[in-house]
């Protein structure tokens, strides 16, 4: 095994036990529903090296929750390393919502020339979104990027292999070439089989950040590219090596944090040795409201690499009810002592 790169310090290793110095649940709602959700909610915590986020979705379980408190702690307790660009090239990410809306979407997007399109959603009914749908909406965005735009679409794992076979080459089609298809199955032996029957690319997503063993991937020659997402993952650091030992193309893709968690996901882009795709950071622009009077947001298609600080009058616009802090601040502490024994 390699060593890692950009070792962090023992004395400033994150997961330290010195409490934060400043503790704020948040919670705004979403413009549109995004996988399955309609509020977006989460913690930040500040720290000598400034604010991180915790934010990992309600369903996750303390276990898989540690990863996200690693990476906020990361952010609290020693920063993140030093850039080596200062843009990021950004997708504009388009919920399953019908072809108008999801034009106006791509038009209203800050200038990105590549959009992230879901795809594969379930409907109230059990059954997957049909692939005339999914068509007409790719068909929208191309008509709003333009011939020169980029076009990639993520499955999240809702397809078998046969039908998405048969929905790649038709979605390729319909959005006059794609650039990659991200999580097109759920299982690594599924990818590969994908990637060997059509000729778009594969990107491997949930396979890498939800996976016992990231390295299946690889092993199998399931994917071209790797999303990595920082809080999933245990922060900046171990993405930085998980990239270098993986030896794939990196797409860094966001967890729909605020600003604060945004910075982190900007902060491994820019800190990455190659960056040869546009990356999925532009999920601000799902938020209603934001903790920083100038959320990350792409201008001219990309976001400048900043750590935003929130301000006390966007942490009390955000602030969350009783109930909902009080679940946070449980969830907060019963992680943290998990990371303590862990
Ligand atoms: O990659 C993007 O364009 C934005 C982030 C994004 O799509 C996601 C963030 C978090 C959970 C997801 O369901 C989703 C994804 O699967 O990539
Ligand atoms: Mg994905």
């Amino acid at each position: 095994m390699q060593p890692p790169v950009n070792p962090v310090p023992a004395a400033t290793r994150p997961g330290a036990t010195t409490p934060p110095l400043d503790v704020r649940v948040w919670s705004t709602p979403l413009h549109v529903r995004f996988r399955g959700i309609t509020v977006r909610e989460g913690v930040l915590l500040r720290g000598p090296a400034g604010w991180g986020e915790f934010s990992p979705f309600r369903e996750y379980d303390d276990a898989e929750a540690l990863a996200w408190w690693r990476a906020a702690r990361e952010a609290c307790d020693v920063g993140w390393p030093a850039p080596v660009r200062d843009v990021v090239p950004v997708n504009v990410t388009v919920p399953a919502v019908g072809p108008e809306q999801a034009a106006a979407i791509v038009r209203a997007s800050g200038g990105c020339r590549t959009a992230k399109v879901k795809v594969a959603q379930r409907l109230a009914d059990g059954t997957v979104e049909p692939v005339d749908v999914e068509a007409e909406r790719l068909a929208a965005v191309r008509d709003a990027l333009g011939p020169g735009g980029r076009i990639r679409i993520d499955a999240n794992g809702g397809w078998d292999v046969d039908e998405a076979v048969a929905r790649v080459r038709r979605l390729d089609r319909a959005a006059g070439g794609l650039e990659y298809v991200e999580q097109p199955t759920a299982d690594v032996a599924g990818l590969a089989r994908v990637r060997r029957a059509v000729d778009v690319p594969v990107a491997a997503d949930e396979s890498i950040r939800r996976a016992e063993d990231p390295f299946a991937v690889v092993r199998a020659e399931a994917a071209d590219v790797v999303v990595l997402k920082v809080q999933p993952l245990g922060g900046v650091r171990a993405c930085l090596e998980l990239a270098e030992r993986v030896g794939l193309p990196v797409v860094v893709s966001s967890a729909i944090e605020s600003s604060v968690g945004i910075a982190a996901g900007v902060a491994l882009a820019a800190a990455l040795p190659e960056l040869p795709y546009a990356c999925g950071l532009a999920t601000t622009q799902l938020l209603v409201r934001d903790v920083v009077a100038e959320p990350l947001a792409p201008v001219d298609g990309a976001i400048r690499v900043a750590r935003p600080v929130p301000d006390d009058e966007h942490l009390d616009a955000l602030a969350a009810d009783d109930a909902t802090s009080r679940w946070w601040r449980e969830r907060l502490e019963r992680v943290a002592a998990r990371a303590v024994t862990a």
